[in-house]
């Protein structure tokens, strides 16, 4: 079929906006870019109308899933789970723009450790190594340049829920130091100068963090967002794309260099800071192994003086990979990358059960306490809540607010679902996350009653330690059951594919059961 002349006869507008028979070769492809992309706009429009009437036609039978639970307990990651089983081709359309993240991830960990060791004057404080090791630790936790300041990085004891139980915000700088031995002075010197030069070089990659935040963020800030991390809203990888796009065509110059560049672009359109980033990286690959590979930056986290999170040293550990002029992320990477979500995102998916197709609403909320007020307006339908806990989080606290500890918060958190009288009637799920994280740490030898005073004199091995959680958890659920629902428990590492797959395989028919017998199908 023809396509509709723009530029009618009879149409006095049309006759207005019709080009000018003047008109230049530039000016003509300009036109003809920009009617295109109004086309496209306008064709965006009615397809976006056309999805949303299906939806509301379909939606009575749905099933709504929320995933609940604190920030950075792995909501996120395990929708990426459902979304790699249920819509696996929309992973591989989003893999461009993880790559944003993943740079982000790396550079704004450099800017992390870059900074805490300034902090510490770039070596290992030898006076705290000489500090007894099994009395009060909070001194050698403060660094040096602000001590005598009054600032201590040391919340103070949170009251837990658990009857007769405290949960005690004391972190620890006890663990065994694996620096080994004493550096000799000139040794120490040495190592604080390769720093100092590593910092030197690494300033314009680390100078990239704002500029990276600012991309996936859009330009919003949001209040409270902690170790300076980012907060994207639903839909923010293709937009991600978008802005760097609109930022290109700005730049371009003429319409004849536009068009040499796009003879030259991949089908995927590319965002030149990420290009700059990754470039940058390549050049510098060098300097950021060494400088993880540091015995002042080994010696600081053995201290638990530097404290990296788990996907800045996913990252760190891969630098050499991630660094390469040619890399696009895999889906473990994808899987690792950390962004933290704003307001509540809708994901939907098709599940086929049985022969029979039912679209699942998938709902992913932000955690952080700044974001929970968005969670209520979706408590009234819901069908299912999966609630995420973090159970390697016994040594960590919020960074809304860093005297509560993040098992205490994940508690706190499920009381308030268990007896949310909107939600009464939902199917529970819960998962007890992160448990190889948590085995990693028992493995360091960190012990769980140091933050967690009820727990004694336990045996600090994982299935002591992940059977305690479990019982807290169960407990809250049992104070708040007048419905005497049951409650679905499930240990789980969500970045883990092959055992996540599994347990949502496991979740989805016990949620189905549910879903035929409340729609009254059975
Ligand atoms: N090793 C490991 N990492 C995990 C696990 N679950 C999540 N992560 C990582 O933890 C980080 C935080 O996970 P997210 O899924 O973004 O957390 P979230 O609950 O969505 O956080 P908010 O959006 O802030 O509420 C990511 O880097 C994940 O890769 C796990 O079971 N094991
Ligand atoms: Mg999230």
């Amino acid at each position: 079929m023809r396509t509709p002349s723009l530029y009618s006869q009879d149409d006095p507008i049309s006759a207005a906006l019709k080009p000018s028979p003047m008109e230049t070769e530039a000016e003509r492809t300009s036109r003809l870019y920009t009617e295109a992309e109004a086309k496209r706009v306008s064709e965006q429009i009615d397809d976006d109308l056309r999805e949303e009437r299906e939806r509301l036609k379909k939606k009575k039978g749905d099933v709504k899933l929320l995933l609940l639970g604190q920030a950075e307990s792995g909501k996120s990651t395990l929708q990426k789970q459902f979304q790699l089983m249920y819509k696996p081709t929309s992973m591989d359309q989003e893999r461009a723009s993880w790559t944003a993240v993943i740079y982000f991830n790396v550079v704004h960990s450099l800017k992390h450790i870059l900074a805490t060791l300034e902090a510490w004057d770039d070596t290992l404080d030898e006076d705290a190594e000489a500090q007894p090791t099994s009395t009060d630790d909070s001194q050698s936790i403060i660094p040096k340049k602000a001590r005598g300041n009054g600032i201590a990085d040391q919340p103070s004891p949170s009251t837990s829920l658990l009857t007769g139980s405290i949960i005690q915000g004391s972190p620890s700088s006890l663990m065994p130091s694996e620096a080994g031995g004493s550096h000799s002075h000139s040794m120490k010197e040495g190592g604080a100068l390769q720093i100092a030069n590593l910092r030197r070089r690494l300033s314009p990659l680390v100078a990239a963090d704002a500029q990276l935040a600012d991309r996936l963020s859009g330009g919003i800030s949001v209040s409270g967002s902690g170790k300076g991390g980012v907060f994207v809203r639903s839909g923010w990888q293709a937009r991600t794309i978008e802005n760097a796009l609109g930022r290109i065509k700005q730049k371009r110059p003429s319409a004849e260099s536009e068009k040499k560049t796009r003879e030259i672009e991949p089908q995927e359109p590319q965002d030149p800071l990420v290009q700059d980033v990754g470039r940058m990286l390549e050049l510098s690959v060098q300097d950021i192994r060494e400088l993880w590979h540091h015995p002042t930056v080994k010696g600081l986290i053995a201290k638990r003086k530097l404290k990296l999170d788990e996907w800045s040293e996913f990252f760190l550990k891969n630098i050499t990979r991630v660094a390469s002029p040619d890399y696009v992320p895999s889906i473990d990477d994808i899987l690792h990358a950390r962004i933290q979500t704003m307001g509540v995102a809708e994901h939907i998916f098709d599940v086929n059960i049985h022969g029979k197709s039912v679209t699942w609403h998938l709902f992913d909320v932000g955690g952080a306490r700044g974001q929970r007020h968005s969670w209520v307006p979706y408590f009234d339908d819901a069908n299912a809540i999966i609630f995420v806990a973090p159970v390697s989080a016994f040594d960590q606290y919020l960074e809304e607010d860093p005297r509560t500890n993040r098992i205490d918060d994940s508690l706190q958190l499920f009381t308030q679902i268990c007896s949310n009288a909107l939600l009464k009637n939902v199917h529970l799920v819960l998962f007890l996350n992160k448990t190889d994280l948590l085995k990693a740490k028992l493995d360091t030898g960190l012990k769980v009653r140091k933050y967690i005073t009820s727990f004694g004199d336990r045996s600090n091995d994982y299935e002591t330690v992940v059977q305690y959680f479990r019982a807290h958890f169960l407990q809250v659920h049992r104070r708040n059951n007048e419905n005497r629902r049951v409650l679905y428990t499930h240990f789980t590492s969500v970045v883990d594919t092959k055992a996540t797959q599994r347990i949502i395989g496991n979740v989805r028919d016990s949620i189905f059961r549910g879903y035929l017998q409340s729609a009254a199908l059975v």
